[in-house]
């Protein structure tokens, strides 16, 4: 299986910013497997980021990809943020949205959704600039390396966020265990990970390209993250999922968990 993984080189070249972005987070098409995820993800980030949630200065987002909801609710509980994608073109897509260009991506039904839950619809300009204001950069990233962010070493963050990549990015249980380790150094002793993965999936669609996916299960997980320093502090397992026909994962975890201080 190894073998075949896409890799990183398969990444670089055929993952498609927009065609990713219009497949998984485009409103245009009505109610979808996809945009109820969407609502999904947004809800837990909310409950995670929002009034009584986590806080800090310093946020690390991993294998951003080309998106940028998933920091729409902590970037109204940390002033620092930090995008990071392994491709250019990620990267690139994403800077075109803090830039304000024109080809950006519009996200301005889920900025609203985001501010809905946050009890303020009419305010998702104002959204859209305290984030364009909070990401201080966006950086190449690989969780496979031992220093994810290599060649910048930022200073130890209170939070890493990484959704939906570390499947993508891992080719074996063993990698995705010891990538863990990678992300935990990211952080402060007592620092917090958060994180979502999709399960038992083999490979998701991104146009016309097949993407391969580290096929796990919620208990594998759960034991990858106690093993690699974290204590599990919220664990929210559902059977949502996408489109069997371009994505055909059984459910999706997400977990908040905290980077113990000492062995
Ligand atoms: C399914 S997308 C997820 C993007 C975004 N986080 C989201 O929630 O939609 C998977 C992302 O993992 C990134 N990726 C693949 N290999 C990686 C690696 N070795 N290190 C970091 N990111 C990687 C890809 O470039 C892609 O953006």
């Amino acid at each position: 299986m190894e073998g075949s993984f896409t890799g990183p080189d398969e990444y670089q070249k055929y993952f498609s910013p927009k065609d990713y972005l219009d497949t998984y987070y485009s409103f245009e098409h009505g109610p979808s497997p996809e945009t109820e995820m969407i609502k999904f993800s947004l809800q837990f980030l909310h409950k995670v980021f929002g009034p009584g949630g986590i806080r800090g200065e310093t946020l690390i987002d991993v294998g951003s990809g080309p998106t940028i909801y998933q920091v729409l609710a902590a970037c109204e509980a940390f002033s620092d943020i930090t995008l990071s994608d392994f491709t250019d073109r990620n990267r690139e897509e994403l800077q075109k949205w803090l830039r304000k260009d024109a080809g950006a991506f519009d996200w301005t039904p889920v900025l609203k959704f985001a501010c809905e839950l946050e009890g303020n619809s009419s305010h998702w300009q104002e959204k859209a600039e305290k984030l364009r204001a909070t990401v201080k950069r966006v950086l190449k990233c690989d969780v496979n390396l031992g220093k994810p962010l290599a060649p910048v070493e930022l200073p130890a963050a209170d939070c890493v966020l990484t959704l939906l990549a570390m499947e993508c990015a891992c080719c074996s249980l063993a990698a995705y265990r010891a990538a863990l380790c990678n992300l935990g150094s990211l952080l402060k002793p007592g620092g917090h990970l958060v994180t979502s993965i999709t399960l038992q999936i083999s490979s998701y669609m991104v146009g016309k390209h097949q993407f391969s996916c580290l096929y796990i299960t919620k208990e594998e997980v759960e034991r990858a993250i106690l093993d690699a320093g974290f204590d599990i502090e919220q664990l929210l397992h559902s059977e949502q999922s996408y489109s069997a026909t371009i994505a055909p994962n059984k459910g999706i975890c997400f977990i908040v968990a905290r980077k113990r201080s000492g062995p």
